[in-house]
């Protein structure tokens, strides 16, 4: 895995940017996307620049149960707000939490995957170490599905919400098994709360326990992320 060492947030954003951009000069034609204050600084760069994404495919980790696509929590919504509106994609796909049938569309978006092969990455990491809502002890073996989210989770995203009891208790999510697949992946974290998770996955056994750590498997993985987030790597 390769680390870059950023002074903040909004560096990192910078130096994402500059990976997804030689990406999509040199080819990429499908980028995964992910949601969470992480990633801001990275579509800030990409709405500000001149990059091209119209002929562009997207595809979103992760959508919560229940949400509509008008609701404010929703990835849906987050996505729209923070990039899509101002840097349209020719087609930008996002779990929908509010199908009726959550396994047909479990299996729609395993087909969108599987025909539109990712080229780029983008991960945010949890507290726990899981990657878009694939918890601790999710198998590594596993494809997009629904996840019942842990209280740990359910805690640490609270703060968008207006109460705890409005966070959602599932969500729709691509599967670690998905997330190998793409060519590349770019993961971005910030602040000391995310330290424990770098450091298990960068230097911690490979285990399910830590879904992130399965990365360390991965040929081509750049990890984003400031000094606080970095402090507790031995190396
Ligand atoms: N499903 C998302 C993840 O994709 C994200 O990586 C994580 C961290 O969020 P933040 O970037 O706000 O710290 O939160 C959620 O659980």
């Amino acid at each position: 895995m390769k680390i870059i060492i950023t002074k903040d947030q909004t560096e990192g954003g910078k130096k994402a940017f500059e990976i997804f951009a030689d990406g999509i000069k040199h080819g990429a034609k499908t980028l995964g996307l992910a949601t969470g204050s992480t990633p801001i600084t990275l579509y800030e760069n990409m709405i500000a620049s001149d990059l091209d994404c119209s002929a562009l495919t997207s595809i979103n980790l992760d959508e919560y149960v229940g949400l509509s696509f008008d609701n404010p929590q929703s990835y849906h919504y987050f996505m729209q707000k923070h990039l899509f509106d101002k840097k349209p994609f020719k087609h930008s796909y996002v779990p929908n939490g509010m199908a009726d049938d959550i396994q047909a569309e479990v299996d729609r978006y395993n087909k969108l995957i599987a025909e539109n092969p990712i080229d780029i990455q983008l991960l945010g990491i949890g507290r726990n170490g899981h990657i878009a809502f694939n918890e601790p002890g999710t198998s590594f073996d596993s494809l997009t599905h629904e996840v019942k989210l842990t209280q740990n989770t359910i805690e640490a995203n609270s703060r968008f919400f207006d109460s705890i009891d409005e966070v959602p208790k599932s969500a729709i999510c691509m599967g670690i098994k998905n997330i190998m697949a793409s060519k590349k992946i770019v993961l971005m974290a910030f602040g000391e709360q995310k330290a424990d998770a770098i450091k298990k996955m960068m230097e911690g056994p490979i285990t399910e326990e830590v879904p992130a750590s399965i990365l360390q498997k991965h040929p081509d993985v750049t990890v984003i992320c400031d000094q606080a987030a970095a402090s507790k790597l031995s190396k």
